[in-house]
Order: structure tokens, then C-alpha cells, then sequence
């Protein structure tokens, strides 16, 4: 659906998936803000763009709040969990293989809030293989003129650039920002090549 919105063959994006194409999912327990003590820190994630691949489906599986999107614009919107529904985040992969005209999807994850007990969510990470560079696609021109002049993110661009050529980096890079006090912890010098300290808080 995707590759046709597009106006590409629908399989224009097969090269990209191994035949046994390995994808991540994960279940994810936000515990309540009662179970831990939230001087050390926070059980959210802090804003980010999904580097995993193409797209992220994910279920949010109890009614809580807690996920928010940015619009261009930079406000927070809340991603109510709506019943029977998955949310559907752009990843980098595809913002980088349309080159912008697909923004990736800035999102992040407040904690729970009090007195409502834990949050699950169970996000699929539909990946890409490794061993295939990414190219910039060859769009139809008229789609030029849709491309939102500025996308506002508190998850920097910089990923983008090195998803052509640096994945792993990158992938590390996201992981960092995603959980910025585990990640100055364990690799305090890159997190600072990208504006993460140790007062840095989600
Ligand atoms: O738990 C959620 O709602 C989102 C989790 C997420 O953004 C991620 O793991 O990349
Ligand atoms: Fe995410």
C-alpha cells in the first residue's frame, strides 16, 4: 500500500526484506509511577524516530495514555489508545528512501500516570536487511510540492544521513536517545556527540 501510494510497483520495496527477514517486536511493561523510585530516573522513552526500518506497528495494549507524537509544527500530541486499532509509526528507513516526502513518525512515552497501574504496549518493528545500502527513490516530481518545507523534531536529522551508509551506528544512536540515562552510562562519549549528559532526562 505503501509503494503504490508512492505510484511504485507494489513490490518496490522487496529488495529491501531478506526471504526470511528477521523482525523485532517486543512487550513492554511501563511500570506504574508507584513501583519505582523516580528520583533515579525515568521508565519512558525520550524522543525518537523509530530506526528499525520501514514502519512500526504497535498495539497499545491497555487503555493508558502515555505515548505522544510531534506534529511539523513541534507540539506533543497524545496517541490515545483507541480500542482495535494499531498505531502506525513512519521509521527512518522509509523517511530516508523518500527522502523526506515520508517524515518519520517523532514520538515518545510519558509515564504512566499515578494511580492507574503499569502500561503495555507491544510494538513491531517491521525491519530491512543489513546488507542492502539504501538509495533515495526515484519519485514522480509532482509529489515535490507535498513535502512539508519544516518538519520540527526533537529527535535531530542526523540519523538520516547515516542510515545510508553508517546503520549500525545509527542504530545505537537511537537507542541512546531513546534511553538517555542508560545510555550516557554505558557510552557516555557518543552520547555526548549527540547532546546527551547526565542530567539529560526523557
Ligand atoms: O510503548 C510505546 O507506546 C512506544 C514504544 C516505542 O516507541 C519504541 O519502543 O520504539
Ligand atoms: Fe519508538
Amino acid at each position: 500500500m505503501v509503494a503504490q501510494s508512492l505510484e511504485l510497483p507494489s513490490d518496490a520495496f522487496d529488495q529491501y526484506f531478506e526471504p526470511n527477514q528477521q523482525n523485532r517486536a517486543k512487550i513492554v511493561k511501563y511500570p506504574a509511577v508507584d513501583e519505582f523510585d523516580s528520583s533515579k530516573g525515568n521508565q519512558g522513552v525520550g524522543p525518537h524516530k523509530d530506526l528499525s526500518g520501514l514502519l512500526t506497528l504497535l498495539y497499545q495494549a491497555n487503555d493508558l495514555p502515555g505515548l505522544q507524537v510531534q506534529n511539523h509544527s513541534g507540539e506533543w500530541i497524545d496517541a490515545t489508545p483507541i480500542s482495535g486499532t494499531l498505531v502506525v509509526n513512519i521509521a527512518v528507513g522509509l523517511e530516508t528512501l523518500t527522502s523526506g516526502l515520508m517524515p518519520a513518525t517523532t514520538h515518545r512515552v510519558l509515564n504512566p500516570p499515578p494511580g492507574m497501574g503499569p502500561r503495555y504496549s507491544i510494538p513491531f518493528f517491521l525491519s530491512v536487511r543489513l546488507d542492502k545500502p539504501f538509495e533515495v527513490l526515484d519519485l514522480p516530481k509532482k509529489f515535490d510540492s507535498l513535502k512539508s518545507k519544516v518538519v520540527i523534531s526533537d529527535s535531530d536529522g542526523q540519523f538520516k544521513e547515516f542510515f545510508l551508509n553508517k546503520l549500525n551506528l545509527s542504530v545505537l544512536y537511537a537507542r541512546i536517545r531513546s534511553h538517555p540515562d542508560v545510555g550516557y552510562k554505558y557510552y557516555p562519549k557518543l552520547a555526548k556527540e549527540i547532546g546527551i549528559d547526565e542530567n539529560t532526562r526523557i
